[in-house]
């Protein structure tokens, strides 16, 4: 595993149970002993990877109690604050003498604050591509700030990054955020590259605020942890905040990205529309192109969500289109058995194909990020050419691209209570003094997690899991790799990535 500096280790005390924290040896895991029963300490390997707080760089730092103690909201409930001693474990399928393994804190209000109500100024800023739920949770900090906790200071800046140093600022309020749920897109404006770490604390500082929400996918997220460092050497008492975005659910270590549900149900309708073409004619095939630059997550669970679809494509899974085993093998199959087929394509799969068609092209968006080559178009053309020029085969071809469609949209209902969720977390530890954290569910329960740990990877869909194979098995298309082969490209895909996936999750779920 590996560990970045700006983690925090503390560990149990086994008799008060009080959080201290731990020597570091040599930036190694904190191997810490817990009393296991009444009698015994065990080295049970506990080890809580903590993130930052105020207190860390700021000592003196005055403590106030929660105005949650008062809230109308939590009047009745019965445990108002998390205990300091909750953590939420990685991972939660365990065998009797396996090591309890990584946790993190977990995430919710605390007994005290680090900010007067009355002197937090927030802002909030969305960066990277759009997502479902976004508004969701700008409303959600805002209401949250406001209702949980007196806020009424709150900036939106506009424009991603860049917004801090060269655009005027949004007054928020729970009465401008009322409706913005209902829309898609992010209210607050987007934008990639820009990120000038200097000029955005500058601009924080000269500002005022104190709280600082980010909105954002990976990219976003190494940015935040930019900031969050830059503010303690500056020793501002500035809360940093990630909130992970990605439609893709390419996030490290978090069970799932909100909108991520939104986007698989989306999908059902363009699949819908492509079966329902394919179906009507002789001979029809169908590709639906869905987003996923590197991770084919939305493809493989709107293909399981589907039962329409006939071949998922994935950028994890090569594939190979001629002879035994090959795609226009499996389409001849499917027409002579069906009469039509349905494939659902990510938009990042087979990309060294599609290079070696064309023109080498390298072009980057304003972030660094490789822009892709157009495998949808690619495939249908291939298609074609094959089964007209090399069967003799008249098949009917209707190519559906629905991905910015997709990614427009409102979320559903879940999405928007994940979304609350997430901004409620996200608003719980800025006010109670952690920073440089980003929040999540983790096995379900939310967590503040090391901004660094969710960026170090990016989650990918694992070829050698339960799920890819339960996909395979559902639309029994070719796995187009025997075993050793998938062993081989997982290790050429990068054996850190595999090895740290794989210690994030030792189970398939
Ligand atoms: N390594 C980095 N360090 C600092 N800032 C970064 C870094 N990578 C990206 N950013 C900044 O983060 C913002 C968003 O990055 P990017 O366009 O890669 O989208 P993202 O957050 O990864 O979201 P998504 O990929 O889901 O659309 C941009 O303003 C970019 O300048
Ligand atoms: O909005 P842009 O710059 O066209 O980016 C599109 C990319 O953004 C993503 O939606 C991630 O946010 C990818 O799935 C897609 O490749
Ligand atoms: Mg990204």
């Amino acid at each position: 595993m590996i560990l970045n500096p700006v983690f925090h280790k503390f560990s149990f005390d086994s008799r008060n149970f009080k959080i201290k924290p731990l020597v570091s040896r040599q930036n190694r895991p904190a191997v810490v002993a817990v009393r296991a029963s009444n009698q015994n300490v065990h080295n049970d390997g506990f080890v809580l990877e903590d993130v930052p707080h105020l207190t860390n760089f700021l000592p003196d730092l005055p403590s106030y109690p929660n105005p949650l103690k008062k809230s109308q909201a939590y009047a009745v409930v019965k445990q108002t604050f998390v205990s300091p001693e909750d953590a939420v474990a990685q991972n939660i399928v365990l065998q009797k003498d396996s090591p309890r393994g990584v946790h993190f804190r977990r995430a919710g209000p605390r007994e005290k604050v680090y900010f007067k109500s009355d002197e937090v100024r927030a802002c909030i800023v969305t960066c990277g591509g759009l997502c479902p739920g976004i508004n969701t949770v700008i409303r959600e900090i805002v209401c949250g700030l406001s209702y949980m906790y007196g806020v009424d200071e709150i900036l939106g800046i506009e424009g991603g990054y860049r917004g801090f140093y060269s655009k005027n600022t949004l007054t928020l309020s729970p009465k401008v955020v009322n409706d913005i749920h209902k829309r898609g897109g992010t209210i607050l404006r987007t934008s990639r590259g820009g990120h000038d770490t200097n000029k955005i604390v500058d601009n924080i500082e000269d500002r005022g605020i104190n709280q600082v929400y980010i909105i954002g996918g990976d990219g976003t997220q190494k940015g935040a942890a930019l900031i969050y460092k830059e503010v303690e050497k500056r020793g501002l008492q500035v809360a940093v905040a990630g909130i992970p975005k990605t439609i893709d659910n390419d996030i490290a270590v978090i069970d799932k990205s909100f909108g991520f549900d939104t986007a698989v149900e989306e999908a059902q309708r363009a699949i819908n529309a492509a079966h329902v073409e394919v179906e009507s004619v002789e001979n029809g095939v169908g590709i639906v192109k869905l987003m996923g630059r590197y991770s084919g997550f939305i493809s493989m669970y709107a293909t399981l969500a589907s039962r329409d679809v006939d071949c998922c494509l994935i950028p994890e899974s090569p594939f190979y289109l001629e002879g035994p085993g090959g795609l226009f093998e499996f389409i001849e199959r499917q027409l002579k058995e069906n009469g039509h087929m349905v494939i659902v394509v990510a938009e990042g799969a087979g990309q060294e194909f599609v290079a070696q068609s064309m023109p080498a092209v390298d072009e980057k968006d304003a972030s660094g990020n490789r822009l892709l080559l157009d495998i949808g178009l690619w495939l249908t053309q291939k298609i074609k050419d094959h089964f007209t020029k090399v069967q003799k085969m008249m098949i009917n071809m209707k190519y559906i691209d629905p991905t910015y469609m997709i990614r427009a949209i409102p979320s559903n209902g879940s999405d928007n209570i994940y979304c609350t969720l997430l901004a409620h977390s996200a608003v719980h530890g800025a006010m109670a003094g952690f920073t440089g954290f980003t929040v999540g569910p983790v096995n379900s329960r939310h967590a503040y997690i090391p901004i660094a740990r969710v960026t170090e990877t990016q989650k990918t869909v694992k070829l050698t899991d339960r799920m890819w194979a339960r996909l395979l098995a559902s639309t029994n298309q070719p796995s187009f790799l025997n075993c050793s082969e998938v062993l081989h490209h997982q290790e050429k895909a990068g054996r850190k990535t595999t090895e740290v996936i794989n210690s994030e999750r030792t189970t398939s779920t």
